[in-house]
């Protein structure tokens, strides 16, 4: 007899056994798989004595609840948290995932146990960014990655946040944003001009993205170079692949299935990995130790003087050193960018809000110069409807996820070490124990009472750059360019759409949740260049 032939008898043996099992049998055996699993579930999460187990909804076997997070994981999940409260358990594939809810819970974790709550999980999408190196998404969240932070840090501080050498009441940070700024408005007078209506994202990115490369590279793009767009038109793709909860990384069989979401996500990370490092190649050629240029400059200035961290006596690899400056360009501009598409598309449905600002604008700042950021504290009513743009769209749904970095106990629950974390931040930004009317969208919730000042407490309940240790590095220049950029481009024009009745405000879910690409029109309020 052949191999094949044996095996081929095998094969009939058992499709003639499979046909003699009964209905009855299948559902006993079911049944007795359920009851095994339930009891090595049990098993599994036995807690210390004085802790509870988190509670959470039961999971099926192999699946979990991934069922159950739906299109838009942060809604189910809020509606998760009315039910078992703000520590509670799912399961997505066969992991257990903590999420979070709730200011006070979160507070308690990020900031109260900070360093358990630091680290970052081991996921499959994770270990695709940066070559797995990234300072944002890799697991490490040890020396090294305290040692990089501080890099990073530092490196925001002198090449953004430092005074600017030209115009010494500003800052680099504020040169190059309003710079960015009146290229955008001047590029928006002609598309009125030549189309009338027009796509604000599609040139909004550029600005925005421009200013980081400034600070990182110490260059900028023009708004029609199909390289440059290639590269930052990459972000919706990769905050869909990144985004928090996607069964690929909870699932093992989904990372060896051919996807083509996944195949795209690889080559999105390369395309960028690539765009980076001919930039950073083309710096190590042209370095000069005496005239450092940027962040990527300062970066080798650091590798090359092998600086040991004075902190911890960490020795950082070049490579270690040098990929800073992906998270940095990575993080800086499509954060922004969702920010000021979302700030167009609540000015365009509100029109009486966009007039109350321009009003402000025209009283503080008149016509006769560009807003500046030290304008801020006179502005309340424009700083309070980016807070209010910032809470209601949640666009940052969740933080990054996090995880536990040793055994713990939270609202009396115990979580053990390594398991996945999850920070609800639109839970807490809709939370009608923390906000009234929380679907309302109302600027004036953030001002008190006299309407002229900014009502700290409230600014201080929303949560948009995540807490804690993870907090975000770059959260004074993303605030900055938000506000420089929406101020200049509404002193100077006025936006509209047509059919508003039409525009569709549901969010794409992802790491950033955007809308959909919508045209807008504006008119000239005046000229800035005709008046200086
Ligand atoms: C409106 C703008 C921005 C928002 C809403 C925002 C929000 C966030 C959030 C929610 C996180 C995750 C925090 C966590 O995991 O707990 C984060 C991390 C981060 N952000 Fe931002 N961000 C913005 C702008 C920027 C800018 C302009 C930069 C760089 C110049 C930047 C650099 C980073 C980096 C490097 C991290 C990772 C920090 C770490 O893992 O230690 N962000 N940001």
């Amino acid at each position: 007899m052949s191999f094949s032939s044996g095996i081929t008898g095998k094969m009939m043996n058992v499709v003639s056994y499979l046909s003699e099992v009964s209905a009855t049998e299948v559902l006993l055996a079911s049944v007795v798989f359920s009851v095994v699993f339930l009891i090595l579930k049990s098993y599994s999460q036995r807690v210390p004595p004085g802790t509870k187990r988190m509670p959470g909804p039961f999971p099926l076997p192999l699946i979990g609840n991934t069922l159950s997070l739906s299109k838009n994981p942060h809604l189910s999940l809020t509606k998760m948290s009315e039910v078992y409260g703000d520590v509670l358990q799912i399961q997505i594939g066969t992991k257990p995932v903590l999420v979070l809810s709730g200011l006070e819970t979160i507070r308690e974790a990020l900031i109260k146990q900070g360093e358990v709550f630091m680290g970052r999980p081991d996921l499959f999408t994770f270990r695709l960014i940066g070559d797995g190196q990234s300072l944002t998404f890799s697991q490490d969240s040890g020396e090294v990655w305290k040692a990089r932070r501080r890099l990073a840090h530092n490196a925001l501080k002198t090449f953004a946040i430092a005074p600017s050498l030209t115009y010494s009441s500003t800052s680099l940070v504020e040169e190059h944003i309003c710079r960015e700024a009146d290229y955008l408005v001047r590029k928006f007078q002609q598309l009125i001009e030549e189309q009338g209506e027009f796509d604000p994202y599609r040139y909004v990115v550029v600005s925005v993205a421009n200013v980081i490369c400034a600070m990182c590279f110490g260059r900028r793009y023009n708004h029609d170079d199909q390289n440059f767009l290639d590269i930052v038109n990459l972000t919706d793709e990769f905050g869909a692949a990144a985004a928090s909860g996607n069964p690929a990384d909870f699932i093992p069989i989904l990372q060896y299935l051919p996807s083509r979401a996944m195949n795209r996500f690889v080559d999105i990370n390369k395309k960028f990995m690539n765009f980076i490092q001919k930039i950073v190649h083309e710096h190590y050629q042209t370095y000069d130790k005496n005239a450092v240029r940027d962040i990527t400059d300062s970066l080798i200035q650091h590798s090359q003087e092998r600086k040991v961290d004075e902190n911890s006596n960490v020795q950082l690899s070049d490579k270690q050193i040098i990929n800073i400056v992906n998270d940095l360009f990575g993080a800086g501009f499509d954060t922004v960018t969702t920010a000021l598409s979302w700030s167009l598309t609540y000015l365009v449905v509100n029109p009486k809000i966009q007039d109350k600002i321009q009003n402000e604008l025209d009283q503080v700042i008149g016509r006769e110069r560009r807003p500046k950021l030290s304008d801020r504290s006179q502005l309340p009513y424009t700083e309070a409807f980016i807070l209010e743009m910032f809470r209601h769209s949640s666009f940052l749904p969740f933080t990054i996820p996090h995880c536990t970095t040793s055994d713990t106990v939270l609202n009396g629950c115990f979580i053990p070490k390594g398991i996945c974390v999850l920070i609800n931040q639109w839970q807490v930004n809709h939370d009608p124990k923390l906000w009234k009317d929380p679907f309302k969208f109302s600027p004036e919730r953030f001002l008190n009472e006299d309407g002229l000042s900014l009502n700290k407490t409230e600014m201080e309940k929303a949560l948009i750059f995540g807490l804690g240790k993870r907090r975000c590095v770059g959260e004074a220049i993303g605030r900055a360019e938000v506000f420089l950029f929406l101020t200049t481009m509404l002193q100077q024009m006025q936006f509209s759409i047509q059919d508003v009745e039409k525009l569709d405000m549901s969010p794409q879910y992802g790491l950033t949740m955007k809308l959909k690409r919508h045209h807008v029109t504006a008119r000239l309020r005046f000229s800035m260049m005709a008046t200086q």
